[in-house]
C-alpha cells in the first residue's frame, strides 16, 4: 500500500491565486492596498527565510509587505514601542512578530500588545478567546491551512477521532479548537471531530496515536512517529520541520507512514506553505474590516 501525498505546495498556490483575485477586486471597489508588516528581531536563519517568503507571497498577491528588522540585542521597551506605533498607523492592516524572539525578550507581552484587529497571526488573547468560543475573527494560520488541505482533498473530519500530538499555542491547542468546533471555515465536514490533545507526558502515546483516524503531528521531534504507531488507513498531517544534517524532516517517518496510512503530508511541501497562504487571507480580511470602519 502506498498512501496519497497531500500536496501543500500546490494547494497553497491555488489559495494564493484566489487571494490575489480577491485583492484585485477589493482595490477595484475602492479599498486600500492591504498592508502587512513583519517584525523580525535577530538573525535566526530559518526566521529570515520565512519572513522573506512571506514578503514575496505578499508581493505576488498584491499586498504591500513591509519589514522591520531589529538587532538581536533589542530591548523590550523598543519592541513594545514599535508595536504601539504599528497599532496606531492607519496604513497598516496586519502586524506579525516573527517567532521565536531572541532570549531575554518577553514574547507574551509583545503578542498581547498587538491590536487584535491587526493580529493576523491570531496569537493575541482576544483572538484566541474568540476561537475558543467557536466564533473566530482570524484563524490561526497553520491550523487553518490544515483545515483547508483536508477540505480540498475531501477528507471528512466530522465524527472522526483526531489525535493532535503537541500542545503549543501556535499549532496544537488552536488545531484542537478548530477541529472540535461545530462548524468551521470549510463547513461542518471539516469540524465536529472527537479530538485527543496528546503531548510529551501522555501515557502510552503510541497506543493513543494508533487509535487515530487522523493524526496531526506537531511535536518538533524528528521522525518521532513511526509507521507501527499508526492505524492502517489513517490520515497523517505532519507539521514538524526539523533540520537533520542537510535534510529537512517532519515529526513523522515519511517512508513508513506511506506504507501504512491512506494519505500523508510531505516535509517540505506539506503544511508549511499553507501557513503563509492563510496569513495572506487574514491580512486581506483585516484590511477589509479596518476599511469598513473608516
Ligand atoms: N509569527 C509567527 N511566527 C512563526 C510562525 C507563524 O505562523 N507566525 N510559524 C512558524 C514559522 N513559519 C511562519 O512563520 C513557517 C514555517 C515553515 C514554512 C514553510 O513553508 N516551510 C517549508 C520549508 C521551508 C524550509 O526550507 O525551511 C515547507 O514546509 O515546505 C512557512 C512558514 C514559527 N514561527
Amino acid at each position: 500500500m502506498s498512501a496519497q501525498i497531500l500536496d501543500g505546495k500546490q494547494t497553497a498556490l491555488a489559495i494564493r491565486q484566489e487571494i490575489a483575485e480577491e485583492v484585485t477586486q477589493f482595490i477595484a471597489d475602492g479599498g486600500p492596498s492591504p498592508c502587512l508588516v513583519a517584525v523580525l528581531v535577530g538573525e535566526d536563519p530559518a526566521s529570515q527565510v520565512y519572513v522573506r517568503n512571506k514578503q514575496r507571497a505578499c508581493e505576488k498577491a498584491g499586498i504591500e509587505g513591509r519589514l522591520h528588522r531589529l538587532p538581536a540585542d533589542t530591548d523590550q521597551a523598543t519592541l513594545m514601542q514599535l508595536v504601539a506605533d504599528l497599532n496606531a498607523d492607519n496604513s497598516v492592516h496586519g502586524i506579525l512578530v516573527q517567532l521565536p524572539l531572541p532570549a531575554g525578550l518577553d514574547e507574551r507581552e509583545v503578542l498581547d500588545a498587538i491590536d487584535p484587529a491587526k493580529d493576523v497571526d491570531a496569537f493575541s488573547p482576544y483572538n484566541v478567546g474568540l476561537l475558543m468560543q467557536g466564533r473566530p475573527r482570524f484563524l490561526p494560520c497553520t491550523p487553518a491551512g490544515i483545515v483547508q488541505l483536508l477540505h480540498r482533498y475531501q477528507i471528512e473530519v466530522s465524527g472522526k477521532h483526531v489525535v493532535v500530538v503537541g500542545r503549543s499555542d501556535i499549532v496544537g491547542k488552536p488545531m484542537a479548537m478548530l477541529l472540535v468546533a461545530k462548524d468551521g471555515p470549510c463547513g461542518p465536514a471539516t469540524a465536529n471531530a472527537t479530538v485527543t490533545l496528546a503531548h510529551s507526558r501522555t501515557a502510552n502515546l503510541a497506543d493513543v496515536i494508533r487509535q487515530a483516524d487522523i493524526v496531526v503531528a506537531a511535536v518538533g521531534r524528528p521522525e518521532m512517529i513511526r509507521g507501527e504507531m499508526l492505524k492502517p488507513g489513517a490520515v497523517v498531517i505532519d507539521v514538524g520541520i526539523n533540520r537533520v544534517g542537510d535534510r529537512l524532516v517532519g515529526d513523522v517517518c515519511f517512508d513508513e507512514a506511506m506504507q501504512v496510512a491512506s494519505a500523508v503530508t510531505p516535509v517540505p511541501g506539506g503544511v508549511g506553505p499553507l501557513t503563509i497562504a492563510m496569513l495572506l487571507g487574514n491580512t486581506v480580511k483585516a484590511a477589509k474590516e479596518i476599511a469598513s470602519r473608516e
